[in-house]
This record gives C-alpha cells, structure tokens and sequence, in this order.
C-alpha cells in the first residue's frame, strides 16, 4: 500500500507535458512517438490510424470517398475509438478491431481524399483534443497538423523530415519488399496531397524543432526527442 502511494504521490508531481510530433509518412513518427511515451509514462495517440479507421468506414459502406459532400454526410456515425497505452496501442470503429484492415494499400491510396474533408478534420479534431486533455501524466500525439492545429499550445512540437528515398526504404521494409520506386511514387503523392489541401494542411509549426532522421538510426531520434522532453517538462 505504502509503494503505490508513493508512486501515485510521485506520478502526480511530475508536471503532464504535451508533446506534438508531426511529419511526412516514413520519417519516423509512430516508432518514435511510441517509444518516447512508454519510456517517459506518457500516453500516446496515432492520428493517422484515426483518419484511416475513417476511409476504412466508407470504404467498407460504400461511400464514394471522392466526393466531399457525401462524406461529409456521414462523418458522424463511426465510433472511433483509440486506445492511448503505447506498450498496446488500439484502434476500434463500432467495436471492431480494425488496426490491420487501415493499413490496406486501398485504404492508403484513399486516406488522402477523406482527410482533405473539413468536416472529418473538424469530428477527428475533437477526439483528439478530448484524449489530451484526459491524459493525466501527458501525452505524444502524432500526425501532420498536431503543432499547427490540434494542439497549438503543445509543451514540445517536433517536426521530422527524411528523405524520400529514405522514407521509401523504411515503408517498402515494412511491406516486405514492395517496390521501392513505386513506393517513392506513392509517398510523394499522399505528401502532395496532404501538404496541399486547404484543411489544415500538413505543415511545421512556426515553434516547432526539425529534425532530419535520414542518417540517424531510430535510437537516435528517440534519445534526441526524450532529451528536448525532458527539457521541457523540466523548465516547468
Ligand atoms: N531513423 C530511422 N532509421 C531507420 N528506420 C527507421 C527510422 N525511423 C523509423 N524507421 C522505420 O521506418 C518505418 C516507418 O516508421 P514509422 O515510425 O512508421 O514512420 P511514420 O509514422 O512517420 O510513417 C518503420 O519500419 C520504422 O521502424
Ligand atoms: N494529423 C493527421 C494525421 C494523418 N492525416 C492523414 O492520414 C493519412 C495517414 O496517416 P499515417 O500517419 O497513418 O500515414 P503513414 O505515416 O503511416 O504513412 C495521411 O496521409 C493524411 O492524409 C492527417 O490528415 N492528419
């Protein structure tokens, strides 16, 4: 009894501390976003999951992802839910577990389009302001437009950047051995698209640190964004 009232003693003088970790797809967001929150106890949120389990919805409904009026028609009747433990992350739509079927290649070719819709922005927006304010220790949120919307008054925002053919190789690993061209090809698309649109577009906050991953191993990356969170979380 004695210890955990110690530790919750302890846990609730540490100060929460809000991280934003934003960037192009492959530059190392969820790894490192997942590691810097289990290793520091903070909570942490992959945004991109939620705007896929959203595509996933309307792919799976029928829904013409290619025409903004009909999606937003619809935007409000998936249940997302996000599950922010990083040892376990998870991602549900209607109480379906749907963390493999958002990673689809259909999904990924279609997530663009739905994420340009201001009216699933605006619904995903909410959810996600709702989980930081809920966490209690803090948390590492992650995406495209966590420093420069969702989260503007962030403790720490992060921006990192690789190189596209480095971002190719990490992503084309992960699908064991797919083309690197063609993923290249495809990176720079969604990049395109996503960097673009007139919706809180993918961007760095004005106060955010870059950091360029392509000759930095993962560990590093890693070690660096706990160095700039300790920082922060002691200056407070
Ligand atoms: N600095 C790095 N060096 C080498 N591989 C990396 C590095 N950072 C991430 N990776 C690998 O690249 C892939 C994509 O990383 P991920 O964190 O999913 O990126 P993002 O969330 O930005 O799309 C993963 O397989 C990951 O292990
Ligand atoms: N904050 C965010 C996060 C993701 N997204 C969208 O969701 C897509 C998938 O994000 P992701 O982080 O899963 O992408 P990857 O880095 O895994 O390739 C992006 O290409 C964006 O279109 C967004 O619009 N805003």
């Amino acid at each position: 009894m004695e210890n955990a009232a110690t530790a919750a003693t302890a846990a609730r003088t540490v100060p929460a501390v809000i991280v934003a970790i934003d960037g192009p797809s492959g530059t190392g967001k969820s790894s490192t976003s997942r590691a810097v929150a289990e290793q520091m106890g903070l909570s942490y949120l992959d945004t991109g999951a939620q705007y896929r389990a959203m595509t996933w919805w309307m792919v799976h409904n029928g829904v013409d992802v290619s025409d903004p009026a009909a999606v937003a028609a619809v935007v409000d009747k998936p249940e997302i839910v996000s599950g922010t433990d990083p040892s376990a992350p998870t991602i549900t739509v209607d109480g379906v577990d749907v963390s493999g079927p958002i990673r689809t290649p259909e999904v990924t070719a279609k997530v663009s389009a739905v994420s340009a819709v201001p009216e699933v922005r605006a619904r995903i927006t909410g959810l996600q302001r709702a989980l930081a304010a809920a966490a209690a220790q803090g948390i590492v949120v992650e995406g495209r437009d966590i420093g420069t919307t969702v989260l503007p008054d962030a403790d720490l925002k992060v921006f990192l950047t690789a190189s596209p053919e480095a971002r190719a190789a990490r992503r084309s690993g992960e699908l064991k051995g797919a083309d690197v061209h063609t993923t290249r090809e495809a990176l720079i698309k969604r990049d395109a698209a996503d960097s673009t649109r007139k919706a809180s577009p993918l961007a760095k906050a004005g106060d955010a640190v870059e950091v360029d991953t392509t000759e930095l191993t993962l560990l590093q990356v890693i070690e660096c964004v706990v160095t700039l969170v300790e920082e922060k979380r002691a200056a407070k």
